[in-house]
């Protein structure tokens, strides 16, 4: 099967800012694609170098077994979501979906057509019924439904979103992560959706691609990615590591925390350098008396509590280390009752080695 989108060797630089760096990537069809990285990693530069918007420096692109040299963006096949929605106030929800269908440069749409396509899409978007309110008459996540209507009109055969929901409330989002699910699996075409939320990438994508610095860190699937992140810096953009920084010699690793025994935690390869990093994620931590021991398969150090943030299903607390830095461990509110920890208190903080990963 052709793939959705072939990159090889991308580069960009603006100035002496390296925007890509010999960026590559297949993406098989009917996908979804998360595209995550910290701000300034690249993310919306390989979209627009994608759409034909932004000329690569080295590179080329391929869609749909096409390849992209010199094509226009506007003769690509493909859509383009962004988070303004970038709608035409003045029209109503059917004139913008139908915009691009009536008033495009190749083969226009007669206008019956066009109708009946902006109807089964109006449909498709759970739309009905605000056909013909103007874009200022609904609310932010109908214009969401409307700016993606109004892409998808158009038969993209790839469809590249901006961060599409980061205008929208926090619920509205998790409603609208579901639904542009749901709307692409109808349709079957490629989706590659930036976001710089990793919650949004894991329980969105099919498939997780990671950028570090115009460079890809890793590609795989959302449990993959995180469950056995690539290197350091994509546990940090995971959010749900604690990290140490320290040297591995022999079978301990060495941080200014205490000297955590190795055997049995997954080891990732980083490329022979000295300083190394140990992660254990925050869910996988225990918290017990400091008098409670553990016993000689875990690993402990003691901290001292300092605060917990309750964020709906779970609740993360932080412990300070002498060492300086803090842990955070997360407890899921299905299965515990909330924790109840006393400031400034000392606090045994446990683990098992096989959930810890090792970079080194
Ligand atoms: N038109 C431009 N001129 C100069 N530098 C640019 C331009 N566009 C992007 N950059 C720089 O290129 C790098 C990558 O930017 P890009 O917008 O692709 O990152 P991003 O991952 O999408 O970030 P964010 O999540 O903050 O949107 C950044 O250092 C940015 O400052």
């Amino acid at each position: 099967m052709t793939n959705a989108l072939l990159v090889s060797g991308l580069s960009k630089s603006y100035g002496n800012v390296v925007a890509l760096d010999d960026v590559s990537l297949r993406i098989a069809a009917d996908r979804y694609v998360s595209l995550l990285g910290p701000s300034g990693s690249g993310k919306t530069t390989l979209l627009r170098v994608i759409a034909g918007f932004e000329e690569p420096d080295a590179g080329q692109v391929v869609v749909a077994g096409r390849p992209m040299d010199r094509v226009p963006a506007h003769r690509r096949g493909i859509g383009f979501v962004f988070q303004n929605f970038a709608l035409f106030p003045h029209l109503s929800v059917k004139e913008n979906i139908g915009f691009g269908l009536v008033n495009r440069e190749e083969a226009p749409l007669a206008p019956r057509l066009a109708d009946a396509r902006v109807r089964d899409m109006i449909a498709l978007v759970g739309l009905t019924g605000l056909e013909s309110r103007r874009i200022d008459q609904i609310s932010g996540g109908q214009r969401q439904r409307v700016a993606l209507a109004r892409t998808l009109v158009t038969e993209p055969k790839l469809v590249l979103l901006d961060e599409p929901l980061g205008a929208l409330d926090a619920n509205l989002r998790a409603r609208m992560r579901s639904e542009l699910r749901a709307i692409r699996e109808r349709l079957g075409i490629t989706f590659l959706h930036v976001t710089g939320s990793e919650t949004e990438a894991l329980a969105m994508g099919d498939t997780v691609v990671v950028l570090d610095r115009g460079r890809i860190a890793q590609v795989g699937d959302a449990a993959s990615v995180y469950d056995r992140p690539a290197s350091p810096n994509v546990a940090r953009f995971l959010s749900c590591y604690n990290l140490f920084t320290g040297e591995l010699a022999d079978d301990t690793f060495t941080t200014a925390a205490g000297r955590f025994p190795i055997a049995g935690a997954v080891r990732q390869t980083t490329g022979g350098r000295r300083e190394g990093a140990y992660a254990v994620r925050y869910d996988r931590i225990e918290v017990r008396p400091a008098g409670a021991g553990a016993s000689p398969d875990e690993v402990r150090i003691e901290a001292t509590f300092v605060a917990s943030e309750y964020t709906g299903a779970s609740v993360t607390s932080f412990f300070a280390l002498d060492a300086g830095g803090m842990v955070e461990v997360e407890a899921h509110l299905s299965h515990r009752a909330p924790p109840a920890y006393t400031e400034r208190q000392r606090y045994g903080l446990v683990w098992r080695p096989q959930d810890a990963i090792v970079f080194a």
